[in-house]
């Protein structure tokens, strides 16, 4: 690629991405194809990709290789990892890539690994809901997170794998099982919320996307997902109507890809590149950088519920501090009524099946 041509792709990237709800100035896509040519002195982190030959992983995969943050970078499935490990590692940034294939070798995967990424599961089909992945993934998961538990049980972990609402709480238990829980090191990936809040209401308040903020809080399933429009910023001068609209486009933005997908799986290239941003905003905090907040399904007291999604602050340790809802309007408090017994069905049913 001519370097103009990198310039401009880079300049687009940044001004689609410097408007993450962090509070500081936030990870990005820009940043990682940026910074990819740039010095190698941050400190040596190793991330691995658990699920890193299917449609989220392999563009994770490459994400993660420009990712500047990123020193070793391990790419584990139960096959086709040995393709994608060649192919991302001819790339000329600072991460050294391997490739891991079978369950003999997810111990070499995972040792010493800073962050893990969890993209390994089924995806939807049309007609299905996010629970109905349920059956298939929550072994999966659990698994994987016994592991972890053995391998690299200090290691951040960013559970992208369906259904969210129920994959955390299991990896939760299985942690708590083999007494390495920390509740500030475990994180379901609801960044794609956030991505899709910002997109649609950009679009819809004539913004420039790059600028736009929106929290997601809640879960990340129909409508256990709920986007705070109230919070948005730059403010907007939006109906009640549109407001509503796009409360429900959020909500249903997996269901609007899986259809038009036609039965070829979900979203893939925009989770991956939310995924990335979360991971890489994962690494700011574990770097020490100040002020890095975004929203994730984490351990929570912020309502009933033991896990909720809502702003958090990473830092050296993971979820330094979980952030409250704040002040909401009255479409948002039903959205949030309406949320909870869902929400709790889904959480009761992670932890029953991990204690099975
Ligand atoms: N959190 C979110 O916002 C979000 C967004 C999109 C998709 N997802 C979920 O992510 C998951 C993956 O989606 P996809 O489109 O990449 O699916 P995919 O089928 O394309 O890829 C999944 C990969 O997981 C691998 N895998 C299966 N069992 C494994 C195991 N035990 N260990 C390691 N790898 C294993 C498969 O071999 C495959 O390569 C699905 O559950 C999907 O619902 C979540
Ligand atoms: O919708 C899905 O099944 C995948 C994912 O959770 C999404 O929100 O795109």
């Amino acid at each position: 690629m001519k370097a103009s041509m990198l310039r401009s792709a880079a300049t687009t990237l940044r001004r689609a991405s410097s408007s993450s709800s962090s509070s500081s100035s936030s990870p990005s896509s820009t940043h990682l194809l940026r910074r990819s040519f740039s010095s190698d002195s941050n400190p040596d982190r190793k991330v691995a990709v658990l699920g890193a030959a299917g449609g989220i992983g392999q563009p994770l995969a490459l994400l993660m290789k420009l990712n500047p943050l990123v020193s070793s970078l391990s790419l584990y499935d139960i096959f086709g990892t040995p393709g994608v490990a060649a192919d991302v590692c001819h790339i000329n940034t600072r991460a050294q890539v391997a490739g891991f294939m079978r369950d003999e070798q997810l111990g070499m995967a995972l040792r010493g690994a800073d962050l893990v990424i969890i993209p390994a599961g089924v995806p939807r089909k049309p007609g299905m809901s996010r629970d109905d992945l349920f059956n298939t993934n929550a072994g999966i998961v659990k698994s994987l997170c016994s592991a972890i538990a053995e391998y690299c049980p200090n290691a951040l972990v960013n559970m992208i794998s369906n259904p969210v609402n129920s994959t955390v709480p299991i990896a939760a238990e299985v942690f708590k099982k083999a007494g390495t829980y920390d509740e500030k090191k475990l994180f379901g990936v609801t960044m794609l919320d956030v991505v899709r809040a910002k997109t649609f209401y950009a679009g819809k308040a004539k913004v420039p996307v790059a600028d736009v903020n929106v929290p997601v809080v809640g879960g990340h399933a129909g409508i256990t997902i709920l986007p705070l429009f109230s919070h948005a910023t730059p403010k907007a001068n939006l109906s009640d109507e549109d407001i509503k609209a796009l409360t429900k486009r959020t909500q249903d933005g997996g269901t609007e890809v899986v259809e038009a997908k036609a039965g070829k799986g979900s979203a893939t290239l925009s989770m991956a590149y939310a995924g990335a941003i979360f991971a890489d905003a994962c690494l700011k905090g574990l770097n020490g950088v100040p002020n890095v907040v975004e929203c994730s399904f984490v351990q929570s007291t912020i309502t009933e519920l033991p896990f909720f999604a809502s702003k958090v602050r990473l830092g050296k340790n993971g979820a330094e501090e979980v952030l409250g809802l704040g002040p909401l309007s009255d479409y948002e408090k039903q959205g949030l009524e309406s949320l909870m017994p869902e929400l709790k069905t889904s959480i009761e049913k992670g932890i029953r099946f991990a204690n099975q």
